[in-house]
């Protein structure tokens, strides 16, 4: 076997597993770095500059020591080399400055694209992929791991670069003023190499461990934030402040773990430095006083041991950075590839809008046909359903609390794609559309839980109709029996709202909710249970607003309420997976 192939072979052995894993994940983090190879190109070489001015360091040092203790002293001479070695310091330091700030802007522009990303693949991720996440851990990622992978951009491969030229420039002047003593510097690449591999994997493993509990405790306090008001009102004060007290200890035991671990590698690895820079001292002791060398060459290679120890230590840090980094990249891998949903081919666009123009001011004929879907493989939950909505009409779902009414309206808005069955949309002359996550422009929905969001109320009920007038709004309000509350604001439409809806009572939020998705204008109107809050009269002036007032629609309501049964043209009780049309 020749040599080219037996190293071939080591590398690929070397590149198995989770070295096959960081490579991919480093291969990705460059993908970003790619756009600012300029910059980055910059920082290498002012870096490089920085080391060689270094080395210049030592070997102006040598010269100043034969200057100051050679047989004919010239304090001229003297001054002159000291004040150029105390420049070379300055200039070091000015590189450095430089080099850092130019990391600095790299660093939080990738921060930002690389944030971009993520965030945006969440917006486009399949719905019940990310269900898999607690928004508390994806929000982990958004933020922790995002920050962690910029930052090494430059704390890898252009640190490697420099240090490596540090390293090697340092050993190739120790090589030609001696030999032995490169040789010796060199003793601890080959212990290095054997230890980092097994290293490096427990590393990996500490690292995830630690990042995972990080994840946990965000989670924890995101979810505790959200539900402050529970917990207050079931004095679970002490209960949270315990929990709380349990997920950090996890967090901390993972990360003492991790430190103890990285105190133990660093040691090691610092003291094979050390090992190898007393090494080179002792050596270069003896060839003092074995007469070869003279003061000032020693005095050099004090300098040039000191580096080198310097240049290996960084070599090594390097190795815990890159791991976290790729770490943190794997974890934001793995929300980049989650399923997306299907992107809508420019015919199919064209084919909605032909449906939603046909559907503005009547409503959309849906059509249910033996539709089942299941979360798990085990647990059906709607099993071939069939139901129809026409244009004007109001159908009711009815059916016990988890029976499947939410999962129903899922299946309209293409947020879960059931296993069997078919769902479609009609109008006069056009062809049937298959109902997908492509026909949500045709559905405006109300969801039972609360979708509010911070800004004020003209902001809030913008977001569905970013054109819409003052006139406009004050309409919808009051289809959506709203105006009267919002006209007795001090500031109208123009009053703030807090975090989720925060300074209005429920039934107000629903109504809010109920006049944003009328904004939308769309054909078919889905509410969840959004009239649950309000009172039986208020509810039934809201309904048949919706159904009497401008703009007709096909509407479709999940309710527990006979008020509203009583209303609708068609009621489908859901029992069991399965659906009856009827009374209920
Ligand atoms: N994201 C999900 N993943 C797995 N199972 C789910 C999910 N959402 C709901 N389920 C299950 O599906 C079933 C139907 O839930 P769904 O929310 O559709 O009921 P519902 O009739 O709307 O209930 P309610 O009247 O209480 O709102 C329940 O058994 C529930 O546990």
């Amino acid at each position: 076997m020749s040599i080219l192939a037996g190293m071939k072979k080591i590398w690929d052995k070397l590149r198995e597993g989770y070295l096959q894993e960081m490579c991919q994940e480093l291969g990705w983090i460059y993908r970003y770095a790619r756009r600012y190879r300029g910059q980055i190109a910059l920082y290498i070489a002012l870096g490089l500059l920085a080391a060689g001015l270094g080395l210049g360091g030592s070997l102006l040092s040598r010269t100043l020591t034969t200057a100051v203790v050679g047989a004919h002293r010239a304090w001229g001479e003297v001054a002159a080399l000291a004040a150029g070695y105390v420049l070379l310091g300055l200039v070091a330091l000015g590189l450095s400055a430089l080099n850092s700030r130019i990391s600095t802007k790299v660093n939080l522009k990738i921060q930002n694209e690389m944030q971009a990303d993520v965030f945006r693949r969440f917006l486009q991720a399949d719905w019940s992929a990310l269900q898999a996440f607690h928004s508390g851990d994806l929000l982990s990622r958004v933020t922790g791991d995002v920050g962690t992978v910029a930052g090494s951009v430059f704390g890898l491969l252009p640190s490697l670069v420099i240090r490596l030229f540090q390293f090697s420039a340092c050993l190739i002047l120790i090589l030609w003023y001696d030999p032995v003593m490169a040789l010796l510097a060199l003793l601890s690449a080959p212990v290095t190499l054997l230890f980092s591999r097994a290293l490096m994997g427990r590393m990996r493993e500490h690292q995830k461990r630690v990042r995972g509990a990080n994840a946990q405790l965000m989670a924890f306090h995101e979810e505790a934030l959200q539900n402050m008001q529970a917990i207050k009102a079931f004095d679970l004060t002490g209960r949270f402040t315990a929990r709380e007290g349990e997920e950090q200890a996890c967090w901390r035991e993972a990360s003492l773990d991790f430190n103890r671990f990285s105190i133990l590698t660093s040691s090691l690895m610092s003291l094979m430095g050390q090992a190898v820079s007393y090494t080179c001292l002792a050596w270069g002791v003896y060839r003092l006083w074995t007469g070869y060398i003279d003061l000032a060459l020693m005095v050099m290679f004090l300098q040039l041991a000191g580096q080198l120890s310097a240049g290996f230590s960084a070599l090594v840090g390097l190795v815990p950075g890159a791991i976290s980094a790729t770490v943190a990249a794997r974890r934001i891998l793995a929300v980049l590839d989650l399923p997306r949903e299907p992107e809508v081919a420019p015919t199919l666009a064209r084919r909605v809008e032909r449906m939603a123009a046909a559907g503005r001011g009547k409503g959309l004929t849906l059509r249910l046909d033996r539709v089942s879907f299941r979360y798990a493989p085990d647990r059906p939950v709607l099993e071939e359903v069939s139901l129809l909505a026409r244009p004007g009409e109001l159908v009711a779902l009815a059916g016990a609390s988890g029976e499947g009414k939410t999962t129903l309206l899922r299946v309209l808005l293409g947020l879960i794609r059931p296993q069997g069955g078919t769902a479609i949309l009609q109008a006069p002359g056009e062809e049937d559309l298959p109902v997908s996550a492509c026909t949500r422009p045709l559905f405006a929905y109300v969801p039972q839980e609360k979708a509010a969001f911070s800004g004020t109320i003209a902001e809030s009920l913008r977001l569905l109709r970013p054109d819409a007038d003052d006139q406009m709004l004050e309409e919808a309000l009051r289809t959506a029996c709203a105006y009267e509350f919002v006209s007795r604001l001090p500031q109208g439409i123009h009053t703030p709202l807090g975090e989720q809806g925060a300074g209005l009572s429920e039934g107000q939020n629903q109504r809010l909710s109920i006049a944003r998705a009328l904004l939308r204008d769309a054909p078919v109107l889905l509410l969840d249970e959004a009239t649950s809050a309000l009172d039986a009269e208020t509810e039934a002036r809201v309904l048949r607003n919706l159904l009497t007032g401008q703009g007709g629609r096909t509407c479709i309501v999940t309710s527990h309420r006979p008020t509203v049964f009583a209303m609708a043209d068609r009621v489908y009780q859901i029992r069991e997976g399965r659906v009856e049309e009827g009374p209920c």
